[in-house]
């Protein structure tokens, strides 16, 4: 993985970070990078997710894997850091024969109907991911799951494999129908969560290659240092945050790889719930490249400029000719294919950004395979927690979230109402 940040640099952008400021930004890079690695080699809470490399259970999520088989579907029922680390594997990885997954993580009930109707539950596979095993949506959702198997003549208990904590509800649930579970690691809040058995369990499950995508990221890993100037990693997020202060308040991540679509809704639960506190935070906005440029680039390019832009670009990919077409002014395209049209777009969009003076960042993958996947999330997760460091943020946990969580249960339970405030109803 290479990261490109001249485009992210004064001379070039406006916000723009001059050089010398980057340099003296290196300074607490250098003293970040020591607290990282104290925590990491305590395994303190939250930077227990760096050493996930050596640490991940692989045992665990073969013995669990090979138990289930081989099935057509897997469905996944779980929310945030407990679904979009799998879907992002999934979308990234899973080969053309692999397992149908389907990520159940809302309670929309049209759309789990729509889904559990599309499903041959007896050639389907359930795995319940909830760290805290209490989480309201992911509890429903399996028991719906558990009743439509069950209606339908197959053993849940037979097809269930549960990752969870070592207590709450769905432990409890495991415990009771003694269904095969694999433990969530200490120490790892969920959207840091990826590269360990709620990550790598779908991923097994789907024949993704989870060796390549830990040794990947422990790429990633030996590249940590006390200078960003030799860390991808750092880099970014240093720039990200180095951005974010002179006024590019967002950070919209655009791969140009339709199997990344999800890794920039992963990114966005990464970067949002880990640096959205105390008034402060960038706020990630998922795109991708090219479709994208149709929709939104009018306004990166032309509208305020509170943005940076990451821009994702892939080096090897299967690509598929353009025929030629004896069409006036298609000249241009004969003798192209799809994947040299996609990389112009993205060198002509990041130039379009770099001339409006928009600041931009590219990452740059060798393919879209286990390794270089594997680099590219830990490596979006090393840069999280340098960022935090920079912000002086508490990193690892999401207080702001269960103000709502207890509301809605209350409003469940009936001993809740909610405070109408100035409602003002226009019909
Ligand atoms: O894994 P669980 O405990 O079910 O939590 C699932 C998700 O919900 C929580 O509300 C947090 O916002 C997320 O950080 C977490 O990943």
């Amino acid at each position: 993985m290479d990261l490109d940040v001249g485009n992210a640099l004064a001379a070039v952008a406006e916000p723009g970070v001059p050089r010398d400021a980057l340099e003296r930004l290196d300074d607490r890079v250098a003293a970040a990078h020591e607290r990282i690695e104290r925590g990491v080699a305590n395994g303190e809470f939250g930077y227990a997710s760096l050493n996930l490399p050596e640490t991940a259970d692989t045992a665990a999520v073969e013995t669990a894997a090979d138990r289930i088989g081989d099935v057509d579907h897997v469905i996944l029922v779980g929310i945030g850091g407990s679904a979009l680390g799998a879907a992002t594997l999934a979308d990234a990885l899973a080969g053309p024969d692999a397992a149908e997954l389907h990520v159940l993580d809302n309670v929309d009930p049209a759309a789990v109907e729509r889904t559990l109707d599309r499903i041959d539950l007896a050639s389907a596979a359930v795995n319940v991911v909830s760290q805290s095993g209490t989480t309201a949506e992911t509890l429903a959702n399996f028991l719906v799951v558990r009743d439509a198997m069950a209606d339908a003549g197959v053993d849940w208990t037979d097809r269930t494999v549960v990752t969870t904590g070592d207590a709450g509800n769905l432990r409890d649930l495991a415990d009771a129908h003694d269904l095969p579970s694999v433990s969530v690691p200490d120490g790892v809040p969920g959207r840091f969560s990826v590269l360990s058995t709620v990550g790598l369990l779908p991923a097994a499950l789907l024949g993704v290659d989870t060796d390549g995508l830990l040794a990947g990221a422990s790429a990633a890993r030996e590249k940590l240092g006390p200078s960003l100037f030799d860390s991808p990693a750092y880099a970014y997020g240093a720039l990200a945050y180095a951005l974010d202060v002179r006024g590019a308040s967002m950070d919209v991540m655009m791969p140009y790889a339709e199997g990344l679509e999800t890794f920039a809704e992963w990114f966005a639960q990464l970067w949002a719930e880990s640096l959205g506190k105390d008034g402060l935070g960038q706020t990630p906005v998922r795109a991708l490249g090219a479709t994208d440029q149709h929709s939104q680039l009018q306004l990166y390019r032309a509208g305020p400029h509170d943005k940076l832009v990451t821009f994702v670009g892939v080096d090897d990919r299967p690509d598929v000719p353009i025929p030629s077409a004896d069409l006036e002014g298609l000249d241009y395209l004969s003798g192209a294919s799809l994947g040299g049209l996609l990389d112009a777009e993205l060198d002509a969009t990041e130039a379009s950004l770099a001339a409006a003076g928009v600041p931009n960042l590219r990452v740059q993958l060798d393919a879209v395979d286990a390794e270089s996947v594997g680099e590219l999330l830990f490596s979006m997760e090393a840069a999280c927690v340098l960022a935090g460091e920079l912000y002086g943020v508490e990193t690892f946990d999401q207080p702001a979230v269960e103000w709502g969580k207890e509301a809605a249960r209350g409003l469940l339970r009936g001993d809740r109402t909610l405070d109408e405030g100035d409602s003002l109803e226009v019909e």
